[in-house]
């Protein structure tokens, strides 16, 4: 199963880091980053516009090389210009080839919070998250124990980041709601199959305290997608790909705000 070559090549690339810079060291190194304790990256959810969080992503497992052209930082900065609430960044190095660089190179570019898209299996990332410049990271609930997730948000609260908790079924969601998450992003694609259902976010949001953050996450592709998510109630979108592929990223925003 594909998440679980990811899981495996993460805990070896974690490995490899640790060789590097040790858990005490980047422990150290993250406490010496200022933290603020406003959360940009849930700020930016304040008013009940539907937000756009933005995806800087080359490659995927599901769809291979998305843009071969990646000027990353200038894709950053017409999401930005375009009005995106925030900045989703890929740093998964071997299935999405993305680098933690292209993270810390867009925060210094961009005002809007970003997040940092990784698949984040130990407290070290987290840290690691902190010293690349990240607002917010992502916790992945089939991926961590309810437990983890608790422990792994009270960790994030005292660095000044904020968590988006991915879900993908019910079950998922409550763990989420338990675990304290503040924001939740409902995955549209199920990590195990490939299989892309924006329906899933509209049947979740019911399950899901409506004082939350709900984010609907990937195959999001048209006008008509954003508008019955907005009626679902979906506080914003998360889109990758959409927005890779097109060359215009400003109108395609625009085209997708159509409706609403
Ligand atoms: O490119 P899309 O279909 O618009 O999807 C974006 C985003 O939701 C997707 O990249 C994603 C959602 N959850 C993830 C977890 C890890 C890596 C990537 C993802």
């Amino acid at each position: 199963m594909i998440l679980d070559k990811i899981a495996e090549a993460t805990k070896l690339r974690i490995q490899r880091e640790k060789a590097t810079i040790s858990l005490p060291e980047i422990i150290k190194q993250a406490k010496e980053f200022p933290v603020d304790t406003s959360f940009p990256f849930e700020k930016a959810f304040s008013n009940k516009n539907m937000h756009f969080i933005c995806e800087v992503k080359k490659a995927s497992p599901s769809k291979g090389i998305i843009a071969d052209d990646f000027p990353y930082i200038q894709i950053a900065m017409e999401y930005e210009s375009a009005g995106a609430s925030g900045i989703s960044v890929l740093t998964e190095p071997d299935f999405f080839l993305g680098k933690d660089c292209y993270l810390t190179q867009i925060k210094k570019k961009v005002t809007i919070p970003v997040l940092r898209k990784d698949f984040i299996l130990e407290p070290y990332q987290i840290y690691q998250s902190k010293i690349i410049g990240a607002d917010c990271i992502l916790l992945i609930c089939s991926l961590l124990a309810e437990e983890t997730v608790k422990e792994y948000i009270s960790l994030c609260d005292t660095l000044g980041l904020s968590a988006l908790v991915e879900v993908h079924d019910e079950k998922e969601a409550y763990a989420a709601v338990r675990a304290g998450a503040r924001i939740i992003g409902v995955n549209n694609r199920n990590l195990k199959t490939f299989e892309v259902d924006i329906h899933n976010s509209i049947r979740l949001r019911k399950h899901i305290p409506e004082h939350l953050i709900c984010i609907a996450e990937s195959g999001i592709k048209t006008s008509q997608d954003i508008k019955n998510l907005q009626t679902a109630g979906i506080d914003g979108t998360l889109i990758g790909e959409t927005l890779m592929r097109s060359s215009d990223k400003k109108r395609m925003l625009d085209a997708l705000r159509e409706l609403l």
